[in-house]
């Protein structure tokens, strides 16, 4: 496949290196917090507490070293750090420094090593708060009541509107920064493409979609809602759910959110039960299939994923990238213009692609001129304040 001439002149990475920008705060006051909110969690004996701590202070004043010994993964970790290794983290690009924290994250609080903290998700007792909270039971109670009072026909912008408001339920960005939880403001919806994803998928053969989840708890709740709709109605032979296959980005699903949520619909009652029952049934017949490639947690952008993988994209009818973390892997995490085509960007990927996104970070491609000058003069911080949303189609590479 040829991905690399489709994208053309790569401009500047974003990088962690400036005071007061974005990614500075994300490494010098998000993360530090985070990890001491981790290191209360669970219960860490004094060597990863130990360790946690040492993570926190090397990721504000150390140098980035090289992965452990031990490390399963070593070889692919050795070549993604080789060029950062001796650096401090400020200098390396954001998109890195963020994959190689968390897996050095999981390194400290033990989750691959044989002892009695591994396998245990540091993020786990974060996102069963999330799952069991009340706010979880209004928009399953949201869900029953638009199931029981809108036509079959009437749902689908309705559920695609929720798994793109859910995108705001991000643990990495709520627990650590203390922002308020809850959906952007109606007037924040910067692109909506939405009209044109249902009319595609309408018009269009049925075909396998692909799903890029995000987080796990109230965003993968509407996400699975959506999907269920998708089957139920036909519009989608199959549907092939991507998620990590370890804890990541604090929020982030993995196989064993995705039956935890499963199991919440299923125990709520009413037509959530139901679409938690026919979600069930889906994965027992394989047309809902859960996949968690090593890919989804290595520090690079998708069009560098595995060519099988790529090219298995490619058959997709339609490819649904949630959230923000997504975005910045499908069109780069690089200073594009903000006025770059959509179209152009995801050029690499030819298989129609939506992006359901809350903006919680710099990059941003395929608005118009005057959209962007007025909210630089009047929004200041709306690329990452996550008050700001796309729905963002491109029909095809
Ligand atoms: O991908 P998501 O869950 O929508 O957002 C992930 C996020 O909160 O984490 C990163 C900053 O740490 C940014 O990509 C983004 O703000």
């Amino acid at each position: 496949m040829q991905v690399r001439s489709t994208l053309g002149v790569l401009p500047a990475p974003i990088l962690c290196d400036t005071p007061g920008s974005f990614p500075w705060s994300v490494f010098h006051e998000r993360y530090p917090e985070l990890i001491r909110k981790v290191r209360d969690a669970s219960a860490y004996g004094p060597e990863h507490r130990a360790r946690l701590d040492q993570l926190g202070e090397q990721i504000v004043s150390g140098v980035v070293g090289p992965p452990d010994a031990h490390w399963h993964d070593r070889d692919s970790w050795l070549r993604w750090c080789e060029p950062h290794v001796g650096k401090s983290w400020s200098e390396t690009p954001f998109l890195w420094a963020e994959n190689y924290f968390f897996r050095r994250l999981l390194a400290a609080t033990g989750f691959f090593d044989a002892g009695g903290m591994r396998g245990v998700d540091p993020f786990g007792p974060f996102k069963s708060v999330e799952l069991a909270s009340a706010a979880t039971d209004t928009l399953l109670t949201e869900f029953n009541e638009l199931v029981t009072h809108t036509g079959e026909d009437e749902q689908a912008p309705a559920l695609l509107w929720s798994s793109l408001q859910a995108n705001h339920a991000d643990l990495c960005f709520n627990l650590a920064a203390g922002v308020p939880s809850g959906p952007p403001s109606g007037t924040g919806l910067l692109i909506d493409d939405g009209a044109a994803v249902l009319r595609h998928l309408e018009n269009s053969e049925p075909g396998q979609i692909v799903l890029v989840a995000d987080n796990a708890a109230r965003e993968l709740l509407p996400d699975l809602l959506l999907i269920d709709h998708l089957l139920r109605r036909g519009l989608a032979t199959g549907v092939e759910l991507y998620v990590k296959p370890q804890p990541y980005f604090v929020s982030d699903a993995t196989p064993t959110d995705v039956i935890a949520a499963i199991r919440r619909l299923t125990g709520f009652g009413g037509p959530a039960e139901q679409a938690g029952h026919r979600l069930w049934e889906a994965l027992r017949a394989g047309r809902l299939a859960l996949q968690c490639p090593d890919f989804f947690c290595a520090p690079l952008h998708l069009w560098e994923m595995p060519v099988e993988l790529l090219e298995h994209f490619a058959t997709a009818s339609l490819v649904i990238a949630k959230g923000d973390l997504n975005y910045r892997r499908l069109v780069g995490d690089f200073w594009w213009a903000p006025t770059r085509p959509f179209r152009e960007a995801v050029g690499w990927l030819t298989a129609p692609v939506v992006a359901l996104r809350t903006l919680k970070s710099d990059v941003i491609v395929g608005l118009d001129p005057a959209t962007v000058d007025s909210l630089d003069q009047d929004s200041p911080g709306w690329r990452c304040a996550g008050t700001k949303s796309i729905i963002q189609f491109g029909l095809s590479g």
